[in-house]
């Protein structure tokens, strides 16, 4: 049998199939993506499940004239496939391979970058207005999941397209009841009971709308209506919205896949804003997947044939470390909160939600509602303590200044995938967490070296009366316990001496490597061949001062390590300190560059940016020595 897939390398040659074909090529792509993502790690069951929607958006539209806004992403890798990156799917991830996301400079067909949620619509939203603007008679459709609807960007955009009639903008929800973890709020409530039927009469409604405008496709609205019941009730909030609704369907069923399409495709240059709701199942076609959507979401390279297999990993990570802590704080002290803004495996909250639910909150794909949620708890006395990974923070800065640093509220920013991340690359570092929490007043900001400085912190930050972070990286730490340990504060401000110059044999001249975070243990192996100080400064705010202008008055050059952006950072912040002491040294900077970190190897990235030990070596050997 051909295997149309190998015959495809843009989506025109697939538009030149009949659409009998499609589900084989269905078929082709789920086995193909399966096969490729074992072999590489990458999100699995978002794509399985989005195979036939991507099939049929490309079948149906004019790609790339036509728009395709890919909500997170994650699930693109059929639309990437389809538009002739199916050799390139063997490096996805790795540098110099493709991006787990869509990225315009990748392609043609990724109308725009994404990878943090609920964009989608607001992206779209202007080049449906832009293409109205210029008389170009173009389709831009959003591909939003259940999830990512449920944050407040989604329905900041839905509220803005509603009411301009005249926008051939089109939405389409790929519903399937889960973002990460299972779906939550009153939005996923409410899909559910769209789904179940008591709510079909929002497609009558539809049907009736397309029968008085579009006679031609009054079979298309009867061929729909197999589909659905034909129940009238009020309107769907995306009515409210402005929008004509259509659904749920089923996003598995090409042909009505594609007929609803070709359909809607006519309507939104007419009627404009339309919603289609299709259902799908995460993981589909791939049993272990869809039984266990959460495990496959993003594993990494895995055997299809048996599955994910557990492996006893010799060194806890961080993640683990905290969720630790959590349980253990959360144990002795009942008024800690937490927060998660729809993370809870990746943050490490699954345990905390099992022996503590009524002090556990998920709060869906919305930061900002996250960090102020926060502070209203805090104004009451209680604890809370927000578990979110550095780049998504962003998406809650300013809630994180006006409403809880301002008013200077007890709230514990517990910070995950700070610095480099690995394969999700430069949307998802968490390069600038240093640069834009150091200049908040009120705020500590904390960076535990290893696993024990890291549980000592959380502690810190609990236990300290005011807005208080905690930044640690993706993976791993040096292997030290922590089970089990006193839940005991650190001297807030104050830095360690981890290794001084042995006078035995005194260097020709005297470096100290001033650092921040798990870099320090790079920088200790050159301080042992170099012979130079190592200190471990574990606040970048309150600096400790005093340490810092000591250090500096006994040595001839100093160099600062961060595994965050150099621009901002907290080597910057000990210069300003210099600076006002009127301290004079030689001084090198290392850390994240003024630049996009991409996707690669952490390993290999942190050699590239001259942050291995090798490169520090060669760096600080070239400058001073
Ligand atoms: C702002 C932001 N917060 C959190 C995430 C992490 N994240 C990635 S995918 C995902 C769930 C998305 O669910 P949905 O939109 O329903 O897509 P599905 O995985 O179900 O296809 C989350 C929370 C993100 N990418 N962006
Ligand atoms: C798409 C998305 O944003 C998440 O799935 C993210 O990729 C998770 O990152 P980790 O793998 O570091 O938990
Ligand atoms: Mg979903």
């Amino acid at each position: 049998m051909t295997n149309f897939l190998e015959t495809i390398s843009a989506p025109d040659e697939l538009r030149g199939l009949e659409v009998s074909k499609l589900p084989q090529i269905a078929q082709e792509l789920r086995n193909f993506i399966l096969t490729s993502v074992s072999g590489t790690g990458g999100h699995l069951s978002s794509n399985l499940g989005t195979v036939e929607l991507a099939l049929a958006l490309h079948y149906v539209f004019d790609t790339p004239y036509d728009r395709l806004v890919w909500d997170v992403g994650h699930q693109s890798y059929a639309h990437k496939i389809l538009t002739g990156r199916r050799e390139a799917m063997s490096g996805l991830r790795q540098f110099d391979g493709i991006s787990g996301f869509p990225k315009r400079s990748e392609s043609e067909y990724d109308a725009f970058g994404t990878a943090h949620s609920s964009t989608s619509i607001s992206a779209a939203l202007g080049m449906a207005v832009a293409a109205k603007n210029k008389n170009e008679q173009r389709n831009v459709v959003a591909i939003i999941g259940d999830g990512a609807m449920s944050a407040g960007m989604a329905f900041e955009a839905m509220n803005n397209a509603g009411v301009n009639k005249k926008v051939p903008l089109i939405v389409i929800l790929n519903d399937n009841e889960m973002s990460i973890s299972p779906a939550v709020g009153a939005l996923n409530r409410y899909l559910v009971k769209l789904i179940s039927g008591s709510m079909y009469a929002a497609t009558k409604r539809g049907l009736d709308k397309v029968l008085s405008v579009a006679p031609p496709i009054r079979e298309f609205a009867k061929r729909l209506e197999g589909h659905t019941k034909g129940m009238l009730g009020p309107a769907t909030i995306f009515e409210e919205f402005g929008f004509d609704y259509y659904g749920p369907i089923d996003g598995h069923n090409l042909d009505v896949l594609v007929s609803t399409l070709q359909n809607i495709k006519v309507l939104a240059q007419t009627e404009g804003p339309q919603f289609l709701h299709v259902i799908t199942k995460k993981g589909k076609g791939y049993a272990l997947a869809e039984a266990d959507p959460i495990a496959y979401h993003g594993p990494s390279p895995f055997n299809p044939i048996v599955g994910i297999q557990a492996k006893p990993a010799s060194k806890k990570t961080y993640t683990q470390i905290f969720g630790e802590w959590l349980c253990d704080m959360g144990e002795a002290d009942e008024r800690l909160m937490a927060i998660t803004p729809a993370m809870r495996e990746g943050s490490g909250l699954v345990e905390f939600e099992k022996r503590f639910p009524e002090r556990y909150f998920d709060v869906g794909i919305a930061e900002q509602h996250a960090v102020t949620f926060a502070a209203g708890i805090a104004c009451e006395g209680l604890k809370p303590v927000v578990a979110i990974y550095s780049t998504f923070l962003q998406r809650g800065y300013d809630q994180l200044i006006h409403d809880v640093t301002l008013q200077n509220l007890p709230v514990v920013f517990a910070i995950d995938r700070a610095g480099m991340v690995g394969a999700d690359g430069a949307t998802h570092a968490g390069a600038f967490d240093v640069a834009f929490l150091r200049c908040l007043p009120n705020l500590i900001l904390m960076t535990p070296a290893n696993e024990q400085e890291c549980r000592a912190m959380l502690t810190t930050a609990f236990k300290h009366d005011g807005p208080a972070a905690v930044r640690y990286p993706r993976g791993s730490g040096i292997g030290l316990e922590t089970t089990g340990q006193a839940l005991e504060s650190l001297p807030i401000g104050k830095g360690l001496v981890v290794r001084s110059i042995s006078e035995q044999l005194p260097p020709q001249k005297k470096i100290a490597f001033i650092c921040f975070g798990p870099l320090l243990y790079n920088a200790l192996s050159v301080a042992k061949e170099i012979n130079a100080t190592v200190i471990d400064m574990r606040f970048v705010k309150p600096l400790d001062e005093e340490l810092l202008c000591d250090i500096a008055r006994t040595h001839d050059a100093l160099v600062f390590v961060e595994d965050s952006a150099v621009k901002g950072g907290a080597g910057s912040a000990c210069l300003e300190v210099l600076a006002d002491q009127n301290i004079q040294i030689e001084s090198l900077q290392m850390g994240l560059p003024d630049e996009y970190v991409e996707h690669g190897d952490v390993n290999f990235l942190l050699d590239l940016y001259g942050l291995s030990s090798e490169k520090m070596k060669q760096r600080v050997t070239a400058r001073f020595l």
